[in-house]
């Protein structure tokens, strides 16, 4: 669309104290990462057949999901292009900068997204390197998804009841769903899209059952894509969002794969039916620890478009003078309004570095693994359950709170700050429901209190627990330093309250998991537990507001530096050029309801009612 851009933004833009594009270097760990997210935003954005005539919304649920599947093979093609042409299409930083120009293709979600993000890379983590040589070629015909959640079990994984059962005599395994509850529900593309899938079940070799391990099943022909005999498979229906997601159910009856087809990397099952055990038994929910450390990247570039979305809008909105006598402001003067909108630029600054600082131990811990040594385990796996529970539950009430930020407007779909919320609010729950992940975390920081509390040693990232038992903490100091030793005596106080209900329960008669499960209110509330005062909290307070109104003059700026493009945005009010009303009323125009001046429903129905007796 073209035009003039909006006089308000020029203005913003002009005011703005530091180098925008110096920020968006560091956003992109770099300039060369600039250019290179740049270039390939260029080349895909591009390409004409990804875009629609027709608003995605007004589709229905079949057409949503036969216009996603067209523009994901044109991706995929180009990206089987750029891999053979040797570009590299992710970067150092995470695997996730692809995904995102892909929000503005989809305006919805790829088909292809578990087959790209989850299918592939457990593969390559978890199979051997014969099954990989095998499995990993770029001209594959398999279109994989990843495939643990049942209906009856998510969250408690050690429940799943698809059982996958060694025949010696066969040297095969034969995949079955005992009853309904067994049926895997939710997998990302194995409605209709799959052919072939990572499977989730309890492994039996002669009666005995060796917990879960992951399977590759083929479960539809390659050549006419139907179900392969003994396979029940189909779409689940329509969803909060995620509706081009082509989530599916999946049965097997006795469908029997090839011994070799279990993901035998850390794990094996011998021609003779031998269990060679992994060398520590969670190594099977590596694909869940990778997607936690993962998504944690993405939730903070969703922040970041959320927060690009409503603060153009907020500088291009007036509504109101403050003082009567003067014209009416650009919501942004309003420091409620700032408040609303600069946390979410934080918290995506916040999260983008947590993201990456993560996303580098994975990388370390992996390549310990690698080497034999498990010892990193469990404490990143303890940071990811927390960071990806509390990363999701912020940005979703942080979207949440741009979009209304952004008034009546931000209601509409036109602004994209509704599917920008389906999509964060998603994330509270797979991968790792909020609470469940959290009592993770929390039964790995109870175990370490309990070396604090019987006074055995403390490895150095604990320290902290025996300062606050001796009482070593410093009065409340009011800076950054002063900050982190408030949250550790937070964390400490948590943890001591939580583990005192714990120890109370126990001696009152309980087993631990019936105690743990009465503390677990406390095991996942945070109280105030640091020497804070009510001066402090005041003092605090009017930092704070000191700060938004520094922030004020480079709150576009801040957002530019995202440096999101218009066709990755989606938003009419989110646009570079800030003309929000025209775009408005341009998007209304699309609405079917529009195509005739008089709607036929009102000669079908409302004529007859209205006009009865005067007919
Ligand atoms: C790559 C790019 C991707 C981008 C894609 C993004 C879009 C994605 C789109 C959407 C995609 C959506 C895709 C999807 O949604 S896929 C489906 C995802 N599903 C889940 O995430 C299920 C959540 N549940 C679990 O993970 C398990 O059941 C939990 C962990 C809760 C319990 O499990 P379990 O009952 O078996 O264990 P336990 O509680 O008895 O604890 C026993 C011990 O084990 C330790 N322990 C537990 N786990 C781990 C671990 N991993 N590494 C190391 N250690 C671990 C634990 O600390 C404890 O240690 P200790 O205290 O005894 O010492
Ligand atoms: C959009 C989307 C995409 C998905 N994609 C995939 C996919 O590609 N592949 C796949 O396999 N799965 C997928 N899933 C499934 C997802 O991983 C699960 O839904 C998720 O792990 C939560 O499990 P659940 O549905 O069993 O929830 P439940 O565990 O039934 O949660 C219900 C409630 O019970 C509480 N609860 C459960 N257990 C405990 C406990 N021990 N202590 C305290 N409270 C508890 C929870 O906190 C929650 O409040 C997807 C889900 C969604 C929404």
């Amino acid at each position: 669309m073209g035009g003039r851009v909006n006089e308000d933004l020029i203005k913003e833009r002009r005011k703005c104290t530091f180098d925008i594009k110096e920020l968006t270097h560091i956003i992109d760990c770099g300039e060369e990462n600039t250019i290179k997210r740049k270039q390939i935003d260029n080349y895909i954005l591009n390409i004409k057949e990804l875009w629609d005539d027709v608003p995605e919304e007004y589709l229905s649920h079949k057409e949503r999901y036969e216009n996603a599947i067209k523009k994901a093979f044109i991706v995929l093609k180009v990206l089987r292009q750029l891999h053979t042409g040797n570009i590299q299409i992710t970067d150092h930083r995470t695997p996730t900068n692809v995904y995102s120009i892909q929000d503005g293709i989809f305006r919805n979600v790829n088909p292809l997204l578990i087959h790209i993000g989850l299918f592939w890379s457990t593969i390559a983590a978890q199979a051997s390197t014969e099954q990989q040589a095998e499995w990993l070629q770029p001209d594959s015909s398999m279109i994989g998804t990843y495939v643990q959640t049942e209906l009856g079990h998510g969250s408690f994984i050690r429940g799943i009841e698809t059982t996958a059962t060694y025949d010696s005599t066969t040297d095969e395994f034969i995949l079955h769903t005992p009853r309904l509850s067994a049926y895997k529900w939710w997998p990302g593309g194995l409605g209709n899209t799959a052919n072939a899938c990572l499977v989730m079940a309890q492994l039996y070799i002669n009666g005995t059952c060796h917990g879960l391990h992951i399977f590759l099943a083929q479960i539809r022909d390659f050549d006419t894509h139907k179900p392969l005999p003994g396979i029940k498979v189909g779409e689940i229906g329509p969803k909060m969002g995620f509706n081009t997601a082509d989530n599916g159910f999946l049965g097997f009856d006795n469908h029997r794969i090839p011994r070799t087809n279990m993901l035998m990397k850390n794990v094996q099952v011998l021609r003779d039916g031998t269990y060679v055990k992994p060398k520590h038994d969670k190594l099977t929910y590596g694909s869940m620890l990778l997607t936690r450390v993962t998504l944690i990247s993405d939730l903070a570039y969703q922040l970041s478009k959320a927060a690009t979305i409503a603060v153009r809008y907020s500088a291009v909105r007036r509504q109101s003078p403050i003082k009567s006598n003067e014209p009416e402001r650009q919501i942004l003067d309003f420091v409620s309004q700032q408040h609303k909108l600069f946390i979410t630029i934080a918290s995506s600054h916040v999260y983008r570095v947590v993201g990456l600082w993560m996303w580098n131990s994975h990388k370390r811990v992996t390549a310990d693994i690698h080497e034999g040594n498990m010892g990193q385990l469990p404490e990143l796996h303890a940071l990811a359950c927390c960071l990806k529970a509390i990363s999701s539950r912020d940005a979703s009430a942080l979207v949440e709170q741009c979009r209304l930020a952004c008034g009546g407007h931000g209601y509409m779909m036109a602004s994209n700050l509704p599917q920008i919320y389906a999509y964060t609010t998603a994330a509270v729950t797979y991968e790792g429901e909020y609470t469940v992940l959290l009592l993770q975390t929390a039964r790995y920081l109870v175990k370490f209190w309990r070396l604090a509390a019987e006074h055995k040693p403390l490895p150095q990232n604990f320290a902290y627990f025996e300062d606050y038992i001796k009482k070593n903490f410093e009065q409340w100091r009011n800076s950054p330093e002063g900050i982190i030793e408030g949250f550790k005596a937070i964390v400490a106080g948590k943890t001591k309250a939580a583990y005192d209900t714990l120890q109370c329960n126990l001696r009152n008669g309980r087993e631990f998991e019936e105690a743990w499960n009465m503390a677990s209110v406390q095991l996942t509330n945070a109280s105030e537990y640091s020497t804070i005062s009510r001066n402090d909290i005041e003092a605090l307070q009017s930092r704070y507001e000191e700060l938004l109104a520094l922030i004020r003059p480079n709150a576009v700026g801040l957002v530019d530096a995202f440096d999101i493009r218009d066709e990755v945005l989606c938003s009419t009010l989110g646009a570079y050029d800030g003309r929000v009303y025209e775009r408005m009323m341009e998007e209304a125009s699309k609405s079917p309801l529009n195509e005739d001046v008089v709607n036929e429903s009102f000669h079908k129905y409302i004529r007859p009612v209205t006009m009865k007796n005067k007919l």
